[in-house]
C-alpha cells in the first residue's frame, strides 16, 4: 500500500476543494486533492450551467410565444427537444473542459483518484490503495440529490437533476417533486418547452423565500403557467409501464389522477458526510451528522479539520462554496494559526421568470431577530405597474425591503422580480457596505429602469421608518418610472 505523508489533505476537487487547494499551496508545497468520483465539478458538470443553460433556451421558446402581443408572428415554432439538450450538453461539456483544465494545472503526484473515509483524526485511506497522514484537512465533499427511498420502485421512470441534462430528448410529461430551488428553475423551463409539468410540494413551501407575502405572490404567478400545489395530498404514485401514474387531491378536493413519463425527485439535497468516518473521531457534529463549523474560520470541533462548500451544510450556493474553499484551505494552510476570512452578506437568486432574491437578512431571521417588537419596518413595491418591466412585457413582480428603525440600517429584502439578480446585486452590494436607507435613496437611479421599483420600496421603507416626510411613491418628477 502507497503511503504519503502531507501537511494538508483535501478531500474533494469541487469548487470548494479547488478554492481550498490554491489557498492551502501559498502557504505549503505538501497539498494533496483527492477526488472520487468525476473531475468538472457539480456546478459545471449537473448544476449552475447546465440548469441555467435548459432556462436559456425555455426563454428563447416563451420570447416567441409573447412576441405576438407585441405584434409580431413568428410564425409556426417547433421546439426540437434533441436539439434543445444537444446544446445543454455541448455547452455544458465546455465549460467542463475549462475546470477540467485547471485542474490538469495541478501537479499530477498531488492528485489522488478515489473515495476517501478518515481512519482517524490525521489519517485518511483512499480507496484501499493509498494511506494519507496530513497534518490539517479539508472535507469538500459536496451534496447529492435526496429523497424518500420508497421512491426507487419507480426505476428508471424517477430521476433527479443529474439525470435531466443527460437526456437525448425532452419528455412529454413530468411530474415535479419539491418547488425548492432545482424544482421551480427546472419545471418551469421544462413546461415552457413544451413538457406537461405538474409540481407538488410539502408545507406549502415556494422556492428558499421566507416572507409570506412574496411567497404567496410567487405561487400565485407560477400557478399562472403549471399546476403547482406546494402542500399536495398525494394518494398513490406507482409506475405503469414506461410511465408513472399519480393519484392526488386536487385544490378543491377532488380526486385526480395524471400519468407522467418521469418523476423528477427535486426534494432536496444532503452533504457527503456520512461514510468519511466522522462519528468516530468524536468531531461535533449536527443532527443530520454534518460537522459543526465556525462560520468565519470554517473550523470544526477538531481543531486541524475544516469543512467547506455544500459540505458544511452552512449556504449551498457557488459562490459560498469559493469563499468558504478559500478559508479553509487558507486555514488549514497555514495551520495552527487560523484566521477569520471575509464572508460577503447573503446574496441568492432563483432563475425562474421572475426570479427570486434574497439579500442580507431573511424575514423569518429579522422575525426570530425582533420577534414581537417594532424595531424593523418593511417597504413594498409592486412591478405591475412599474414602467419599465410594463414595456418589456414583464410586469409581474413584488419586492419587499426591510430597514431597522432608529438606525434606518438596510436590513434585507425579499423578491419575486423582473432582472431580479440585478437588483439584488445592488442590494448585496448596500448591506455589505452597511448603508442606511437614506444613502441607498441618496444614490442614482437612471430612466427608465427596473431599479425605479427598488427606489419606489425604498421611498415607502423610508417613510415607515419614520426619518423625513413621506416621498410620494409615484413621482412624476422622476418620470413615469416608478
Ligand atoms: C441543478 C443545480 C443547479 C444549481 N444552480 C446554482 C446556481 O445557479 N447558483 C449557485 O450559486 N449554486 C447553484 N447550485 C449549487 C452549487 O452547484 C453548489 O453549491 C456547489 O457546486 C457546491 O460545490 P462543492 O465544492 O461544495 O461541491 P462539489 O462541486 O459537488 O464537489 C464535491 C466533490 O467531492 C467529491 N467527493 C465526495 N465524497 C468524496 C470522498 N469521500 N472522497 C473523495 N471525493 C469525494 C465529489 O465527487 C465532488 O467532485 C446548483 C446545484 C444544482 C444541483
Ligand atoms: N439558483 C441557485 O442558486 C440554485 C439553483 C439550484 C440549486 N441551488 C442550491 O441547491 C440546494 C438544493 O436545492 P433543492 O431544490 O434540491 O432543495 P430545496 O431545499 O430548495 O427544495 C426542496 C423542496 O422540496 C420540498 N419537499 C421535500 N420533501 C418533499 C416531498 N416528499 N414531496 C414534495 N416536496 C417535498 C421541500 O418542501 C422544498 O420546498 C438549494 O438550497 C440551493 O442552495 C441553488
Amino acid at each position: 500500500m502507497n503511503v504519503i505523508k502531507t501537511r494538508v489533505a483535501i478531500i474533494g476537487a469541487g469548487t470548494a476543494g479547488l478554492a481550498a487547494w490554491r489557498a492551502a499551496r501559498a502557504h505549503r508545497q505538501e497539498v494533496v486533492l483527492i477526488e472520487g468520483g468525476a473531475y468538472g465539478t457539480t456546478c459545471a458538470r449537473v448544476g449552475c450551467m447546465p440548469s441555467k443553460l435548459l432556462i436559456a433556451a425555455a426563454d428563447c421558446a416563451h420570447q416567441l410565444e409573447r412576441a405576438p402581443t407585441f405584434g409580431i408572428h413568428p410564425g409556426q415554432v417547433q421546439i426540437r427537444g434533441r436539439e434543445v439538450m444537444a446544446r445543454v450538453r455541448g455547452e455544458r461539456d465546455r465549460f467542463v473542459g475549462l475546470v477540467n483544465a485547471s485542474v490538469e494545472s495541478i501537479p499530477v503526484e498531488l492528485r489522488l483518484r478515489g473515495r476517501a473515509r478518515l481512519v482517524d483524526a490525521h489519517s485518511l485511506m483512499v480507496d484501499d490503495h493509498t494511506r494519507i497522514e496530513a497534518d490539517a484537512l479539508v472535507i469538500a465533499t459536496g451534496s447529492r440529490p435526496s429523497f424518500p427511498a420508497d421512491w426507487r420502485r419507480l426505476g428508471d421512470r424517477l430521476v433527479v437533476s443529474d439525470e435531466v441534462f443527460e437526456w437525448q430528448q425532452l419528455p412529454g410529461s413530468v411530474a415535479v417533486f419539491g418547488p425548492g430551488v432545482i424544482g421551480l428553475e427546472l419545471g418551469q423551463a421544462l413546461h415552457r418547452l413544451g413538457v406537461k409539468t405538474w409540481m407538488f410540494g410539502m408545507g406549502g413551501q415556494v422556492g428558499p423565500l421566507t416572507d409570506p407575502e412574496v411567497m404567496g405572490y410567487a405561487a400565485g404567478c407560477l400557478r399562472k403557467a403549471f399546476f403547482l400545489d406546494a402542500d399536495a395530498r398525494i394518494g398513490r404514485m406507482e409506475r405503469q409501464g414506461q410511465g408513472v401514474e399519480i393519484d392526488f387531491l386536487d385544490a378543491e378536493g377532488v380526486n385526480q389522477r395524471i400519468r407522467v413519463d418521469y418523476v423528477l425527485a427535486a426534494t432536496g439535497r444532503r452533504p457527503n458526510v456520512d461514510g468519511l468516518g466522522l462519528e468516530r473521531l468524536g468531531m461535533a457534529l449536527d443532527d443530520r451528522g454534518v460537522p459543526l463549523a465556525d462560520p468565519y474560520t470554517l473550523q470544526t470541533s477538531l481543531p486541524h479539520i475544516f469543512v467547506a462548500g455544500d459540505a458544511s451544510n452552512q449556504l449551498p450556493l457557488l459562490h459560498e462554496a469559493n469563499d468558504q474553499g478559500r478559508i479553509a484551505g487558507d486555514n488549514a494552510g497555514r495551520f495552527p494559526e487560523v484566521r477569520a476570512g471575509l464572508r460577503h452578506s447573503r446574496l441568492s437568486v432563483v432563475f425562474t421568470d421572475p426570479q427570486l432574491a434574497m439579500v442580507g437578512a431573511d424575514y423569518r431571521e429579522l422575525e426570530r431577530r425582533y420577534g414581537g417588537c417594532d424595531c424593523f419596518a418593511i417597504g413594498r413595491a409592486s412591478f405591475e405597474d412599474q414602467g419599465r418591466s410594463r414595456v418589456m412585457l414583464r410586469h409581474q413582480g413584488l419586492l419587499r425591503v426591510y430597514g431597522e428603525q432608529g438606525s434606518g440600517l438596510f436590513l434585507g429584502a425579499e423578491m419575486m422580480a423582473p432582472e431580479a439578480e440585478h437588483l439584488a446585486h445592488l442590494l448585496a452590494w448596500a448591506h455589505q457596505s452597511r448603508m442606511t436607507v437614506a444613502q441607498m435613496l441618496a444614490m442614482p437611479f437612471y430612466h427608465p429602469v427596473v431599479e425605479e421599483g427598488l427606489r419606489t420600496a425604498l421611498r415607502d421603507l423610508h417613510a415607515r421608518l419614520h426619518l423625513g416626510p413621506a416621498l410620494g411613491d409615484r413621482c412624476m418628477e422622476c418620470g413615469v418610472g416608478d
